[in-house]
């Protein structure tokens, strides 16, 4: 009988990784690799993380121990959940849910964006997994299409808070890190000490124009490219930004004088110019963008709500 392992490294080697049979990679890190395995007994369809040799570097057996005790914290209808952590050949093996396919399979499918209805739908799913993190402090930082799960039922999870962090405590700097370049906030490439959950409400802007339109909406090719593609499109950084920029690039980055418009109507617009905001302290929570008219006005809100609670099997 498999038992829930602790995460205390001196949890015995369990067989566990015996009760799965391996049918795929689905996605490969730094740290280690996901396969896509379903359970010889059940049938069921999961996503193993497998890290890799945990016990002879101690960085990756510190990071491992770290994302394991963050994801047994995190619980919630749109982040992707871990059904179980186990050792063997001293490794760490996290189970969790499978879906379908990622957000990113999708946008390749749909070169044209996947039209309003379903941007709308699954901005709303994603919103509100990433309001339950910042609630429970922790910040994602790697929000991008790749981190975005979709099941056969339109079901919207995020996934891979490997790279996550709980809120720095007040005054201590975050470490340094380097999440997805075309989703990084101003605050990010400028490299600020101190940075919060807005990093998050940045990049599901950057996600919901690249979900209207099927194209990413600042490719930047180098830190400084995207920043001069950011002020090309939003407009002006925050002072203390911008004399970072100027100092470190001159005019190379532009005036901020705005150039495209933003993609979107109405309050779909609304809704992405305020996510973009190059003042993060501007940006509204994703709590505040969940009651946000472009989500509320009509009752979407209310008729998507009770259609999720169907799809999730919430409604008995
Ligand atoms: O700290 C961590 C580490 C890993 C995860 C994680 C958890 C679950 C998954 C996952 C992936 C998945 N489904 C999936 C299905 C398809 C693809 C790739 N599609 C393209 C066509 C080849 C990628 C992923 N279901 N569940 C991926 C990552 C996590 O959520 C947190």
């Amino acid at each position: 009988m498999d038992r829930r392992a602790s995460i205390s490294p001196s949890t015995p080697c369990s067989r566990s990784m015996d009760k799965y049979e391996q049918l795929a990679v689905v996605g490969e890190g730094s740290y280690g690799v996901v396969l896509k395995c379903r359970r010889r007994d059940t049938g069921q369809l999961v996503a193993i993380k497998k890290f890799l040799e945990t016990e002879d570097d101690a960085a990756v057996r510190k990071m491992a121990l770290r994302e394991i005790r963050m994801l047994k914290k995190l619980r919630h209808d749109h982040l992707v959940n871990m059904i179980e952590v186990f050792r063997r050949k001293r490794r760490f093996y996290l189970v969790f849910e499978y879906l379908d396919h990622t957000l990113l399979d999708e946008l390749e499918a749909s070169p044209g964006g996947l039209g309003e209805d379903t941007a709308k739908k699954h901005m709303y799913q994603l919103l509100k997994g990433i309001d339950y993190c910042h609630q429970n402090s922790i910040i994602h930082r790697d929000v991008k299409p790749e981190n975005v799960l979709v099941s056969n039922t339109g079901i919207v999870k995020l996934c891979d808070l490997g790279f996550a962090r709980a809120l720095a405590a007040p005054g201590e700097p975050y470490t340094e890190y380097v999440a997805t370049r075309w989703y990084r906030a101003p605050e990010l490439l400028v490299a600020e000490h101190r940075y919060g959950p807005e990093v998050d409400i940045w990049a599901m802007g950057c996600l919901f124009a690249e979900m209207l339109t099927g194209d990413p909406l600042f490719p930047g090719d180098s830190d400084i490219d995207q920043l001069a593609l950011i002020i090309k499109i939003v407009g002006k950084l925050a002072p203390r930004h911008q004399q970072v920029v100027s100092r470190l690039a001159g005019s190379a980055v532009g005036s901020g004088v705005r150039g495209r418009a933003l993609p979107g109507t109405g309050l779909a617009r609304d809704l992405l110019a305020v996510c973009l905001r190059t003042e993060p302290r501007a940006r509204p929570s994703a709590a505040t963008l969940l009651r946000h008219k472009y989500f509320v006005a009509d009752g979407f809100a209310e008729s998507f709500n009770a259609e999720l609670r169907m799809k999730l099997g919430k409604d008995i």
